[in-house]
């Protein structure tokens, strides 16, 4: 049996080991690249702390489908995490996060997510009406920017019941203040030890301000929470949010989530459903620029779903739209935008036949799985079709595990199905009212690292088809 020491790893140097090596921004990039070098096992290191990258299918799938038993999140996490108040779902183990998970799986379930249409009507039809009087007088825009705003609009109104409308309010500051705590988590992940907790950099005090002032809008939204639930008594029998569901849980025996980890859990939402899916649908967008017979093939599906709405009337019309499914799959397959799951094993464990001790740390490399040619036939190119039932005898083969944007197991992503409704619904508008094209002006789009992988320089032109 073999142990940490006999495994591949790119070397580095006496007391620091890899950390000059790795530049936060491009920590993903840079995991790639040693996995390319070294295989699907391979360690790195921060000071004396050995850190263990995988990338083989199988055995991410193994350990994913392990926990909560046998692998829990990376410690470190939960320390970082508890420092800027995500005191949520995403970092809770054992007994708490049972508890979490469970209010979360209700807040997100089917019936929800579809009692939500009305809503996502009408901040689509915001971004529409945006993006038409910026097509109209020729003025490039930033997609992401733009999305950012849709997606966060729709984590509050979906998951807290109020209306942050940042698309209209463009001097809303909320953005600002998420990015400063994604790119912090980004940088104290790999640091070699916790240094803010004795000096405080420029980026270390703004991202204090940027807690300071998130927690603000946060406690805002739970008090217009707590007076919806006292003017409207119904509502504690059947609450119509997370936010209500945590507060009433606060009240009774199954619940009992004390202050701290509701503003937890709203911060966690805020976090994991902003980004994420606004970074896949730019990955999107950035596509449909390079493969411009993607972008008409887009369109001549959703013009044959819609005729002659502009955009999707019901949520039924969204699964009528299996190529644009799966362009967003392909997407998701070359640019998954959270693609490093950290874990550490509960117990002394053995993998592949080598042991790991209690707590290793683990990195999950899932976004490397789709790059990988023997899980996906031409694994550089974007081809749609690999995700298409009808793409016959032809069509790319691949490993189905290949690809797992969303987690997998007990601990999958429960934002799945209310994620892909707003790409979907993005898209649909997006394709069926304007053509886009980069930018020539623009700088090139390349891969940035802030926790989840964005696309940067996405400036697009907006052309309308009317
Ligand atoms: C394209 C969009 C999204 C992607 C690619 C994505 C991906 C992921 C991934 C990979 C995980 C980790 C899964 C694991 O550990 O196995 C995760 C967890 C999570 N996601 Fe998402 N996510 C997206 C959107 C959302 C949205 C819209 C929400 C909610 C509003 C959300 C809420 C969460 C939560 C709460 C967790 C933690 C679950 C737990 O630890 O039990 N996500 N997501």
């Amino acid at each position: 049996m073999h142990t940490i020491q006999n495994i591949p790893s790119p070397g580095g140097l006496p007391l620091i080991g890899n950390l000059l090596q790795l530049r936060p921004d491009r920590t993903y990039q840079t995991l790639c690249d040693w996995a390319d070098q070294h295989g699907s096992m391979y360690f790195f290191r921060i000071a004396h702390r050995r850190i263990v990258v995988l990338s083989d299918p199988a055995l991410i799938d193994r350990l994913l489908r392990e926990r909560p038993e046998k692998f829990r999140r990376w410690q470190k996490i939960e320390e970082l995490a508890m420092e800027i108040g995500a005191d949520g779902v995403f970092i809770a183990e054992g007994e708490k996060w049972w508890r979490h998970r469970k209010m979360v799986m209700y807040a997100l379930n089917h019936h929800h997510v579809k009692q939500f249409w009305g809503r996502l009507e009408v901040v689509t039809a915001r971004l529409q009406a945006r993006w038409e009087a910026l097509a109209n007088i020729g003025t490039p825009l930033d997609m992401r920017h733009d999305l950012m705003r849709y997606t966060v609009d729709v984590v509050s109104g979906f998951a807290f019941g109020h209306d942050l409308n940042t698309l209209e309010d463009l001097h809303h500051p909320i953005q600002e203040h998420l990015a400063k705590i994604f790119e912090a988590a980004a940088r104290r992940q790999t640091a070699l030890f916790p240094y803010w907790r004795y000096v405080k950099f420029k980026h270390d005090r703004e991202l204090d301000f940027a807690l300071v002032e998130v927690n603000k809008i946060i406690r805002n939204m739970i008090s217009k929470a707590r007076d919806r639930l006292t003017d409207n008594p119904a509502l504690q029998a059947a609450p119509s949010n997370l936010l209500e569901a945590l507060v009433v849980g606060q009240s009774n025996e199954q619940g009992s989530f004390t202050d701290g980890e509701i503003v937890g859990n709203v911060l966690t939402l805020l976090l994991a459903g902003e980004d994420t899916t606004a970074n896949t649908i730019s990955w999107v967008v950035y596509f449909m620029t390079q493969y411009p017979e993607v972008q008409q093939r887009m369109q001549q599906e959703i013009d044959h779903v819609l005729e002659g709405a502009t955009r999707p009337a019901s949520i039924n019309s969204l699964d009528r739209l299996p190529y644009i499914e799966a362009v967003v799959k392909e997407a998701l397959r070359q640019k998954p935008v959270f693609p490093i799951i950290t874990l550490e094993p509960t117990e002394d464990v053995e993998l592949n036949g080598v042991t790991f001790l209690k707590g290793t740390p683990l990195f999950l490399l899932t976004g490397h799985l789709g790059r990988q040619q023997k899980n996906f036939v031409d694994a550089h190119l974007f081809k749609p079709e690999r995700w298409l039932d009808t793409g016959g005898a032809d069509r790319p083969q691949h490993n189905p595990k290949g690809s797992v944007p969303f987690g997998a197991g007990l601990r999958y992503c429960p934002g799945q199905r209310l994620a892909m409704l707003e790409i979907k619904m993005v898209l649909a508008m997006l394709v069926k009212n304007f053509t886009v094209t980069s930018s020539p002006d623009a700088l090139p789009t390349l891969e940035h690292y802030a926790f989840t992988l964005c696309p940067t320089h996405l400036i697009v032109n907006l052309e309308s088809r009317t």
